[in-house]
């Protein structure tokens, strides 16, 4: 029994022991269950923190580059919304009271918006930073001329400050006249507004009384109605495109109509309304706007409303946003514009200016058919056209000192050279006054531009009329080449021969002379020659492109021209500036009534019928001129050659370096005063005669002939050279000139003098009055021996002296340079019975040669450098 409890107890054990050890597993599994369960909840619980990390800043990164998109956003549009407002109210539309100005409307530029207040707005902050503590503002816009009428309401004198502002800015951005103000006040008849009044004196506003309003309703519709007919007749070109149509006044003005009611007091009577109704509907097509406080407007598209509330307001064209008004304008601002406006419009617009007349293209109008340039414009603002071809051929253009005619000129010029190209316009000025007005064309060591038309320039030459000649000479000269050309290819005018020969060079030519009657006055030869050169011009030049332009203080006196009817007929143009006389028919009194700086265009002779009154710009300005120049004249052939400059003033200077070139046997004198620059040569020849004569007391010119003469001959070898002085006051220059000539004698007689030579044997004497008996026999005998005498005597009593006494010939003095000699006293030398007229002055010289000349000819001394 012990052993078997004992067995039982060793089982009962044994699985005590079992199960104790199967628990302990069954724990250990357990705890490495729960160790495991542990560890992965702490690794969820750890994921989902990064998770939530992460999350959050993707989050904050995404609202920050939101917010910073908003922010660029914002800012891009407000800054959008700002030029586009600046855009829509420029200038006196949108500028504060302060800085307020009436702004000039750019042509064409439809009417924009006007500022009534600002609108304030909250800008979003950068990202990352604090709200911005002050608000952003933004011009409050509303449309009246050609959009809206506008209906205000609210407290009357915050209204009232509107309509003042409203007004100014409306008329401070368009044109004096362009609107005209009518106001119906009746509680305060036009008190409300009086600080406009000024602008009653130029008609621009009027004040309708109590009783007015039917009338003024009344004559508004009737103005809607005859302007749509208008538009119907096809007076102007579409509505409401008035402003677009034109750069010059606006052809109907807009009519703002003021209507200050009172609410209160009661609607207006049926007929009045009806009226108002009509104004309403089809006002603004027509520029006809009604700004109406207290009256209140039938409901239509074009009908704004403005509702005023404690100092801010509200339109349909802002929304919901509440607008700041601005305070009203101050009145001494609104008077003083007013009545500067009226002046303006009363004084006129301005005249168009210089720049006006300058095409938007240079250089693209052909002159095959007439050249077409505008001067000026019109009293209605548009360009007036001055047209030079087949007809008119000629302009003849007058008006006494002062009046313009150099300021017209410039005008014309501008108008032709920026748009006809050298290719097809030649310019040809001279000016007989005193001073340089054309010297600007040419080019100077200031300014080395021209004028690329510009073929010649003649300043300075008031006391040179052979300079108008040698001009009408070249263009007779060029006359004779256009007819001979045109009758080869059968053309009977310009047009006709340039399409006939494309490949030739047939500008027209357009010759302005200035103060043309110093040349044709006076009774002697060059007025003579110059009134028959103009004749022919005149007649043949028409249909060979040839232009006169003549201008003159006044024409009246001009008795060469008057005696030839068929020459003044020819100038059909007619330009006559304020007082100018005897332009114009006789019975054409417009030049007597036109103000300064307008001119009268004329191209029928001058009848009346024709006249057009101009106004001319300034165009004399220097600077404006230098740029339009500098641009032509780098539009120029790169070839092509500088205008020839005729400056009265100026002296040809010669050193043996800058000697004109000659042919053996050739001297030259000076230069000749002609188109193409040439010296004047004398020839010497082993003939009978071949001597030279310079006359006169001033030395130095005498001196500097005879250099002249003696380098160039130099100039072709072999020569012997004497040089004789018999005065020592001449001593100096002879001795100079005797060590610049090669292998010179130097003596102070001409009695060792051999009558005969080899070789040109030349005697250059200076002051041969007192050369002695030995003279004779060289004049006559040495120049058919090839010995020639190219001497100076102070008067022609002593060269008769040296050639035989009294009552001797001059036979032996085949060529002569006189300076200070009366053209008395040479008439034994001159083929001119009495003698040449020939008035001596500095630095100019008649000269004959015998074998060369019908008549004398005036030249120009060069100054020697030796
Ligand atoms: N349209 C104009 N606008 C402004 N100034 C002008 C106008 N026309 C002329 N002037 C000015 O008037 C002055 C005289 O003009 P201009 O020299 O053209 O007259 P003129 O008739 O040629 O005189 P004169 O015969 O004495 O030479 C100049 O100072 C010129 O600038």
């Amino acid at each position: 029994m012990g052993s078997a409890r004992t067995a039982l107890a060793a089982v009962v054990r044994k699985e005590i022991a079992t199960a104790r050890g199967t628990a302990r597993a069954v724990l250990a599994a357990a705890e490495s269950a729960r160790s495991e369960a542990e560890r992965r909840r702490r690794m969820v619980r750890d994921a989902y923190a990064t998770c939530l990390t992460q999350l959050a800043d993707a989050r904050d990164a995404a609202r920050l580059d939101i917010l910073r998109r908003y922010h660029h956003e914002s800012a891009t549009l407000s800054a959008t919304v700002e030029t586009l407002a600046a855009a829509s109210a420029p200038g006196a539309a949108g500028a504060s009271w302060p800085a307020w100005g009436p702004t000039e409307p750019k042509p064409g530029r439809r009417p924009g918006l006007l500022r009534i207040g600002m609108i304030a707005y909250d800008p979003p902050p950068p990202p990352g930073q604090p709200p911005a503590q002050r608000r952003a503002l933004l011009p409050a816009l509303i449309p009246l001329l050609d959009h809206a009428h506008l209906d205000l309401s609210g407290e009357q004198s915050t209204v009232d400050g509107v309509i003042a502002g409203l007004l100014l800015r409306t008329l401070g951005s368009t044109r004096p006249g362009d609107v005209r103000v009518t106001v119906y006040d009746p509680e305060h008849l036009g008190g409300t507004l009086a600080a406009f009044a000024p602008l009653g004196s130029a008609d621009l506003l009027s004040f309708v009384g109590p009783g007015g309003l039917g009338p003024m309703l009344d004559d508004l519709v009737e103005q809607i109605r005859r302007i749509n007919e208008q538009v119907l007749a096809g007076e102007y070109a579409s509505l409401p495109d008035l402003t677009a149509a034109t750069a010059g006044p606006r052809p109907e003005p807009w009519r703002v109509v003021v209507l200050l009611g009172d609410r209160a007091s009661g609607d207006l009577p049926a007929a009045q309304r009806a009226q108002l109704d009509r104004v309403v509907r089809t006002g603004v097509a027509c520029g006809v706007h009604v700004v109406a406080r207290g009256v209140p407007l039938a409901a239509h598209p074009t009908v704004e409303h403005i509702v005023v509330r404690d100092g801010t307001a509200s339109a349909e064209t802002t929304g919901d946003l509440p607008i700041r008004l601005d305070p009203p304008p101050p009145a001494d601002r609104i008077s003083q514009f007013c009545r500067q406006t009226a002046e303006r419009l009363l004084a006129g617009p301005p005249p168009a200016s210089f720049a006006d007349l300058v095409p938007g293209k240079l250089w693209v109008e052909s002159s095959a058919h007439g050249l077409v340039a505008p001067v000026g414009d019109g009293p209605d603002g548009a360009l007036v056209d001055v047209p030079l071809g087949d007809d008119p051929p000629h302009a003849l253009i007058g008006g006494p000192s002062g009046s313009g005619k150099t300021n017209l000129v410039y005008a014309w010029l501008g108008a032709l050279a920026t748009r006809y190209d050298p290719g097809e316009l030649a310019l040809y000025l001279l000016d007989f006054k005193e001073g340089v007005s054309f010297a600007r064309f040419a080019p100077s060591p200031r300014d080395p531009s021209w004028l690329p038309q510009v073929r010649l320039a003649g300043v300075n030459v008031n006391g040179d009329r052979e300079f108008g000649i040698a001009l009408l000479r070249h263009l007779a000269g060029e006359l004779r080449r256009r007819a001979q050309a045109a009758k080869r290819h059968d053309a009977s005018k310009l047009a006709e021969l340039r399409a006939e020969d494309p490949g030739g060079h047939w500008p027209r030519i357009v010759a302005v002379i200035d103060e043309f009657q110093v040349l044709v006055s006076g009774r002697d030869a060059v007025a003579a020659e110059a009134v028959e050169l103009l004749e022919d011009l005149a007649r043949r030049g028409r249909s060979q492109g040839i232009h006169l332009v003549l201008a003159s203080q006044d024409v009246s006196g001009i008795e060469a021209l008057w005696g030839r009817s068929a020459l003044v007929a020819q100038f059909t143009l007619r330009i006559a500036l304020p007082k100018a006389r005897r332009i114009l028919a006789e019975t054409n009194l417009a030049a007597d009534v036109i103000p300064r700086h307008h001119a009268v265009v004329n191209t029928d002779s001058g009848v009346a019928t024709a006249n057009r009154v101009v106004r001319l710009p300034d165009a004399g300005d220097r600077t404006m001129w230098r740029h339009l120049q500098t641009a032509l004249w780098e539009a120029r052939d790169p070839g092509a050659e500088p205008p020839r400059l005729f400056d009265g003033d100026a002296v040809p200077v010669l050193s043996p370096q800058t000697l004109p070139a000659v042919a053996p046997g050739e001297a030259a004198l000076g230069e000749r005063i002609a188109v193409d620059p040439a010296p004047a040569v004398v020839g010497l020849g082993r003939t009978p005669g071949r001597n030279l004569a310079v006359l006169g007391g001033r030395a130095a010119e005498a001196c500097d002939v005879l250099a002249a003469a003696a380098l160039t001959l130099a100039t072709h070898g072999p020569a012997r050279f004497t040089v004789v002085c018999a005065d020592a006051a001449a001593a100096d220059a002879a001795a100079r000139l005797a060590a610049a000539l090669p292998g010179a004698a130097f003596t102070d007689t001409v009695a060792d003098v051999p009558a005969a030579s080899d070789v040109p044997h030349y005697v250059v004497g200076y002051a041969l009055d007192a050369a002695g008996p030995g003279l004779r026999p060289l004049l006559d005998d040495g120049p058919a021996a090839g010995v020639h005498v190219l001497g100076w005597w102070r008067s022609v009593g002593s060269l008769r002296e040296s050639v035989g006494g009294l009552g001797a010939r001059f036979d032996a003095i085949g060529s002569w340079v006189a300076l200070d000699v009366h053209g008395a006293d040479l008439a034994p030398l001159s083929p001119i019975p009495g003698g040449p007229a020939w008035y001596p002055r500095p630095r100019r010289a008649l000269w004959f040669d015998r074998t060369a000349h019908r008549v004398p000819e005036v030249i120009i001394p060069y100054e020697v450098a030796l």
